[in-house]
């Protein structure tokens, strides 16, 4: 059976060796010295009992369109003025209804560090994420050989970027420690069945050494939901659809920091 995943990752493959035809990774590699340095998304994590990053995410291959015409810039610069830590910007168009221009607009917006969430399988998208502003990048594990995983790692890092490198399951979390990853990723959605369920993260945590930042993504809806993981030792949530499906995503954000009824 095909998966969304190869779905995906059949269409990436396409589009990004259309790219690379158009744009030499050589060619490439010279433009990104110009680009201003990165901020410190690792940072930006670091140190704090609840970080949230808050995710720009227009549609998604199970729920469809989530959000409407709604200014990319200005769900950022809410996300940052009631705090956010970081912000995750989807740049895949196909499935998850984003562009890679928003990086560029969010950039131009907010000061805070911005992780471009697309699916890497080449180092030429590594380099372009860099061109695009982006501070960090996604590594799904599941997506890389061992040594594209290292080699990406040390790309990102080179570059100045963080990586979150993501994982779902024990021995993805081994291979993602192995090649040294700081910041691991444990999404609580199956990405072959889009079932979420946070027990994933509950799991895996105690796999994960402390001095490494633990982040939970996907299907965190409450308060509640972020005590509990808190309770387990995370201290990072990767939130999406509960912002971008609120009412008001200002105040949604303040009410999963636990800030409900303090001003921005
Ligand atoms: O919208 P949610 O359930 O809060 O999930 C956010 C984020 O974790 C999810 O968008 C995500 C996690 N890993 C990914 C990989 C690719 C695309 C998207 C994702």
């Amino acid at each position: 059976m095909t998966t969304i995943l190869d779905q995906i990752f059949e269409e990436k493959r396409r589009d990004v060796n259309q790219l690379k035809m158009t744009l030499p990774v050589d060619e490439l590699r010279k433009m990104v010295k110009d680009v201003p340095s990165c901020g410190d998304f690792k940072g930006a994590l670091a140190g704090r009992e609840c970080a949230v990053i808050a995710e720009v995410k227009f549609r998604s291959p199970s729920k469809g369109p989530l959000k409407k015409d709604l200014d990319p810039a200005l769900i950022a610069e809410s996300y940052e003025q009631n705090g956010a830590a970081a912000i995750s910007v989807l740049t895949d168009r196909t499935f998850f209804g984003g562009e890679k221009l928003n990086l560029n607009i969010i950039r131009r917006v907010v000061a805070l560090p911005l992780l471009r969430k697309d699916f890497i399988l080449d180092a030429w998208q590594i380099y372009e994420s860099r061109m695009l502003g982006a501070d960090a990048i996604l590594l799904i594990v599941a997506m890389l050989g061992e040594n594209q995983l290292q080699e990406y790692l040390d790309l990102a890092s080179a570059l100045g970027m963080a990586a979150l490198v993501e994982v779902h399951d024990r021995g993805e979390l081994e291979r993602a420690l192995a090649a040294g990853a700081d910041i691991v990723g444990i999404n609580n959605r199956d990405l072959k069945t889009f079932v979420t369920d946070l027990n994933t993260s509950l799991e895996l945590i105690g796999f994960i050494p402390r001095d490494r930042i633990a982040v939970t993504e996907s299907g965190i809806r409450s308060r509640e939901d972020i005590e509990r993981l808190m309770a387990a030792g995370i201290g990072a949530f990767l939130i999406g659809e509960t912002l971008m499906t609120a009412p008001d995503i200002g105040k949604k954000l303040r009410e999963l920091l636990g800030n409900e009824g303090v001003a921005p």
